[in-house]
């Protein structure tokens, strides 16, 4: 079986999951698969988008549907894009330059994860323009800047800062079968101590690595180092929503797929409250995305654009850049389908009128 046979995500996420065990250590699927505790939000996140049902509207001559969007001034053939995720080495030999490359032919951009396997410097040219760059915060601010400022060079067009991390969740599956890197993977970004296996055992080495006193006054800091437009990755309330367009910084509604606090509250349910609070800043939304009409509800309800954490991994597990593109198209050609069956045929007719919640 190829990545071209598979009809839909579920059918990507089975290649992917069976490739990854031939190829990688079996913690490896823990450490994509799994979230924080007893992974309420995990399970929620997949069921979630189903609690807003469609309301069609009828003869509307849909013999042309245009998926086109536009993010932070870029032109994109389609609002899917792909979330940030660490370690893309683990899954395929080419890693996040894959992805890149997938995203790029698609008309649509990637967030490189500041846990990559590939150098900023690879993803850029891979990239050609269409990407942004994921800020893990150090203690040490001068890594952080070295890094932020090398990202910017190499073309990134956004600073996502994750602020649903200053710790790392507790994952349990994780806990019982340590993550095992291969011997020679590189974290470019994270230096060379996290090369040997044990270092990185638990992510500890990393999470000892991170400011947990971050808060809003580091984004001035941040604002020093970068022009860049700057979005807040991990928001889920209307009041955070608020405190980042005070502060400037667009935002990326996400529980971080269930990995961080078991229990949160899932995107389609504070997605609306959000895009209320947000004003003029843009807003995005990642978790539990498995189908185009996962896509449109997120669109109805107010997101710019929609990226994708797991499925784009089980894409790249499932082959290589190849395995992205078959993702990304499978779920751009269900949106186009349901967009026609509900009547649209451009982005901006989506509203929250397409939506009712199911009883
Ligand atoms: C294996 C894995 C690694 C991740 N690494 C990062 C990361 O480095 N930085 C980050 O901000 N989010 C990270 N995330 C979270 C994703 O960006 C995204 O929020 C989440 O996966 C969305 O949920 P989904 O997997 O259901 O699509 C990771 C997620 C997974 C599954
Ligand atoms: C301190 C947070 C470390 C997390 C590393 C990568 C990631 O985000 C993940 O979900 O895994």
């Amino acid at each position: 079986m190829t990545p071209e046979d598979c009809l839909n995500l579920h059918e990507l996420e089975a290649l992917g999951r069976a490739e990854l065990l031939k190829a990688a250590h079996p913690s490896v699927l823990d450490y994509y698969l799994g979230g924080a505790g007893d992974e309420r939000t995990l399970r929620e996140n997949r069921s979630a988008w189903a609690q807003w049902r469609l309301r069609p509207r009828m003869l509307a001559d849909v013999s042309s549907v245009d998926t086109a969007t536009e993010v932070l001034g870029l032109p994109l053939s389609s609002p899917i894009a792909v979330a940030p995720s660490a370690m893309h080495g683990l899954a395929h030999p080419e890693g996040e330059c894959a992805v890149a490359a997938a995203a790029a032919a698609a008309g649509s951009l990637m967030t490189l994860s500041t846990l990559s396997t590939r150098t900023l410097e690879e993803v850029g040219t891979a990239a050609g323009g269409r990407w942004w760059f994921q800020l893990y915060l150090y203690r040490d601010r001068e890594v952080s800047r070295a890094l932020i400022q090398r990202a910017q060079a190499a073309g990134a067009r956004a600073l996502v800062l994750t602020v649903d991390a200053p710790v790392v969740g507790r994952r349990e599956a994780m806990l019982r079968r340590p993550l095992v890197l291969p011997a020679g993977l590189e974290l470019p970004n994270v230096g060379p101590r996290t090369t040997g296996q044990e270092s990185l055992t638990h992510l500890a080495y990393f999470d000892s690595l991170m400011d947990m006193t971050l808060s809003w006054r580091d984004l001035e800091w941040l604002r020093g180092v970068t022009d860049l437009p700057l979005v807040l990755k991990g928001i889920l309330t209307a009041e955070d929503a608020a405190l980042a367009r005070e502060h400037g910084a667009h935002i990326w509604v996400s529980n971080h797929g269930g990995r961080q606090l078991d229990g949160a509250v899932t995107a389609p349910e504070v997605l609306g409250e959000v895009v209320a609070a947000a004003g003029d800043r843009e807003v995005y939304v990642d978790g539990g995305v498995t189908r185009g009409g996962d896509v449109l509800r997120a669109l109805a309800l107010g997101a710019r654009a929609v990226f994708l954490g797991r499925a784009a991994l089980w894409g790249l597990a499932a082959g290589g850049q190849a395995g992205v593109a078959r993702t990304l198209q499978l779920l751009e050609e269900e949106l186009v389908l349901d967009m026609a069956l509900c009547g649209k045929t451009a982005l901006s007719q989506l509203g929250p009128d397409l939506l009712r919640r199911a009883p």
